[in-house]
């Protein structure tokens, strides 16, 4: 075996795709022989792996055709340029902080616990924002006693209804009363950002954000325009309400959202003569859930006829009687919340990066979750 033998087996070996060989582009270099043994390196300027490999078998099929007897060739080839990697996404950065409150299923008290708890946060300095995104019930404005104000336009954007010392908008404030929307998915894509960037919202420190109940566009909409920084999981102390509730928490990690509780709504009753708390659906059923996912209940609310009346006369609870024990949970969960949220931010904060619609091989599109 020579070198000369080895240049002009390799001389047949044709750069793929070329009609042009790999000695003849000068691709060939450090040819070593070693009795019959070859060894050489192949310079190539194309990266696919297909490439490669039909070199190497068309090298190894002239060289062995020619007496060679180990065959190793050496492709040097420039790397696989990585695909971009998604960034993090925040479509209304002015706003510092962003919760979102969730719920397996419809009618446990998701509303009335943001409504609440947002109060609450007014209630100790913070600077609030209300979003009502439940787009198939949205019923904050009555709860908020703002029904019938509908929101100024400036420009083409609109000014959020202010109400109980916070800042509120809803699909029920834009949309005509009685009327409803049919919602597919790319209308709901469109409606969360829109709710996002198209609505006048001031530097908030915390946007509370009302999601509708489930698991679907909405969130992931939303996990995916702003880093959300901490959830809120309402439930229902019954077990079916526990296996949705369950499935909104799975959602969190899947978002990559950190989790800022549990609360555990119509837990127990008080008697409002006598203030004696009674259970009725079970109270505390939802601890090992909460272990489960590592987190905690942060409040137990009872079912409190002024809630409901709260709720339905749009005079909330934890504003016009603070003093009650359902507005002092909710205070102390608000408080809760908060800490969660300063330690999520002193941690870093969020990045939403990893939930990011990512452009698979093929141009198809999917989330890389
Ligand atoms: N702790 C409570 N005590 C008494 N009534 C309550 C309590 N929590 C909620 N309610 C009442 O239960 C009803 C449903 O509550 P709410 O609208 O907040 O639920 P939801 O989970 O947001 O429902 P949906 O997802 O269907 O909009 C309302 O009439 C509300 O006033």
């Amino acid at each position: 075996m020579t070198k000369d033998i080895v240049n002009s087996a390799l001389s047949k070996v044709m750069y793929p795709g070329f009609t042009k060989d790999i000695v003849t582009f000068g691709f060939v270099n450090s040819i070593e022989i070693n009795g019959n043994d070859v060894s050489f390196n192949v310079e190539i300027t194309s990266s696919a792996p297909e490439v490669k490999q039909q070199i190497i078998d068309d090298a190894t099929k002239e060289l062995k055709a020619v007496g060679a007897g180990n065959v190793t060739v050496n492709i040097n080839a420039p790397k696989m340029p990585e695909p971009p990697k998604p960034k993090s996404k925040n479509i209304a950065p002015h706003i510092k902080n962003f919760l979102m409150v969730s719920s397996g299923k419809g009618g446990v008290g998701k509303s009335t616990t943001s409504v609440n708890i947002a109060i609450a946060l007014v209630a100790q300095g913070k600077k609030v924002g209300l979003l009502d995104a439940d787009i198939y019930g949205p019923n904050i404005p009555r709860m908020l006693g703002v029904a019938d104000v509908k929101p100024e336009v400036s420009g083409n954007k609109v000014l959020p209804i202010k109400a109980y010392g916070l800042e509120m908008i809803s699909m029920g404030s834009l949309m005509e009363e009685g009327k409803s929307l049919m919602w597919r998915g790319p209308m709901i894509i469109k409606a969360i950002e829109q709710f996002l960037s198209d609505i006048l919202w001031s530097d908030l420190d915390v946007l509370v954000i009302d999601m509708p109940p489930g698991t679907g566009d909405a969130q992931l909409t939303l996990a995916q325009s702003v880093p959300v920084t901490a959830g809120l999981t309402v439930t229902t102390p019954q077990s079916v309400s526990l296996d949705d509730s369950r499935r909104s928490l799975d959602m969190f990690k899947k978002l990559n959202i950190p989790i800022a509780g549990i609360v555990e709504n119509m837990s127990g009753f008080i008697a409002p003569d006598t203030g004696v708390e009674y259970d009725i659906f079970g109270k505390g059923t939802s601890q090992p859930m909460a272990e489960e996912f590592d987190t905690k209940i942060i409040a137990e609310i009872p079912i409190e006829p002024s809630i409901r009346t709260g709720g339905d006369e749009g005079k909330p609870i934890t504003f016009v009687n603070p003093m009650s024990e359902s507005s002092k949970r909710y205070m102390a969960a608000a408080e809760s919340i908060w800490a969660t949220i300063e330690e999520v931010n002193a941690s870093g904060g969020v990045s939403n990066e990893n939930v990011q619609p990512v452009t698979a091989p093929g141009g198809k599109s999917a989330c890389s979750m």
